[in-house]
């Protein structure tokens, strides 16, 4: 059986117990959120989990309440088969990111991660700005950032050494770690980071190769997904593990979230890569032009004239066509957040529920 030290409860939290754990309490691991349903890990293994819906009132907002990683207070029922979880204890670190169009109002992606790998591949994802805003991310948290350059058995030792001076050049001082997973350099000294009890996330674009690293330290169904019974209404759902505990006692989460993250991004890559193709469109006739047959279009213009290549416009539509299929999912998410109002009806719901079970 681990222990809840095992699980990552050091002194730092154990000072704060007294204020966020009564004696009735115990003490978990937030280990997956899917919307209202959530999955705790204790001693003993993952057990569902609902907030008590006081909880939903006092949070400020979204970030207030649980995510990944976090260590609440629960309360166990029906034998222990599921928790009502009754406080949150302080982060010791977090990753978040602002909200769209939002100055101050953050989603949180997950807590209490001690270190960051942020990975980039030495081909073509390679680009130290982007670095620097996981960085920036890491910092802003409280997280050790750790870079790591994979993939190295496409480029030349030459064109890694320059890699490595440019991470340098963009003011990033943090451990660099080359490797690769096709010929095994570095990975000793990725695994020589990795110590039992502490917990560390992978960040970075797909496709980088952050799946193959996990797989290659826990064996491929380290994130499998499991069915968690939603509480209360007698539906399930099913969420993929975000917190996962490997055998030598390596804690790493991987949440949604973060592999937003590395889409937005691309997103964001996009734009800067193709802004010759942006600068174009915006002088085209119609504001809302799809570039393919419309009169007055200035890409179709400039592709006839030979000033833009065919291939580099439809490269271009390709990989907008993914990034906002994945932005898409990210609004989608964040529409559903709005709703925040929707989670205080629940919640009062549910607590009219259990307070009419106790009356009984
Ligand atoms: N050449 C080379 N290919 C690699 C290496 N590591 C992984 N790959 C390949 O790169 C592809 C993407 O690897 P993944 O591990 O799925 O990448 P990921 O970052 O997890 O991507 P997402 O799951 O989309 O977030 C796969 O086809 C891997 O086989 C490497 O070190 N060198
Ligand atoms: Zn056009």
């Amino acid at each position: 059986m681990v222990k809840i030290e095992n699980l990552g409860f050091d002194c730092w939290f154990k000072e704060k117990s007294g204020d966020i754990c009564g004696a009735d309490y115990s003490v978990a691991r937030v280990a997956a959120v899917d919307r209202h349903y959530f999955t705790i890990r204790n001693e003993q293994g993952e057990i569902p989990a609902e907030l008590a819906g006081r909880m939903y009132f006092q949070a400020g907002s979204p970030s207030e309440l649980p995510c990944v990683g976090d260590w609440v207070s629960v309360q166990y029922h029906s034998d222990d088969t599921y928790a009502i979880i009754h406080g949150v204890f302080p982060r010791k670190s977090f990753l978040r990111r602002k909200r769209a169009g939002s100055e101050v109002d953050y989603q949180m992606i997950a807590a209490n991660v001690d270190v960051a790998f942020i990975v980039q591949s030495c081909h073509f994802d390679f680009n130290p700005a982007r670095l620097n805003r996981y960085m920036v991310m890491a910092a802003d948290g409280n997280v050790e950032p750790i870079v790591i350059l994979a993939k190295t058995d496409l480029i030349s030792h030459e064109e890694l050494q320059e890699k490595i001076a440019a991470v340098k050049q963009a003011g990033i001082t943090v451990r660099i770690i080359p490797l690769s997973n096709e010929t095994g350099m570095g990975l000793d000294a990725f695994h020589e980071v990795l110590l039992p009890g502490r917990t560390y996330c992978l960040l970075g674009s797909s496709g980088v190769g952050k799946t193959t690293l996990i797989n290659g330290l826990a064996g491929r169904d380290a994130y499998a997904t499991r069915a968690v019974s939603a509480t209360g209404e007698g539906t399930h759902t099913t969420t993929r593990r975000q917190l996962i505990v490997l055998d030598t006692g390596i804690l790493f989460i991987d949440t949604p979230g973060m592999r937003e993250l590395g889409m937005m991004d691309r997103g964001e890559g996009i734009r800067r890569e193709f802004d010759d193709i942006l600068e174009l469109s915006r002088t085209c006739r119609f504001s809302d032009c799809s570039h393919t047959q419309e009169s007055g279009c200035a890409v179709i213009a400039a592709m006839a004239g030979g000033d833009l290549s065919e291939e580099r416009f439809h490269s271009y539509v390709k990989l907008r066509k993914e990034s906002e299929f994945h932005e898409m999912s990210y609004l989608d998410k964040r529409n559903k957040d709005k709703l925040f109002g929707s989670f205080i009806k629940k919640a009062g719901k549910s607590m009219k529920r259990r307070g009419s079970k106790r009356e009984r």
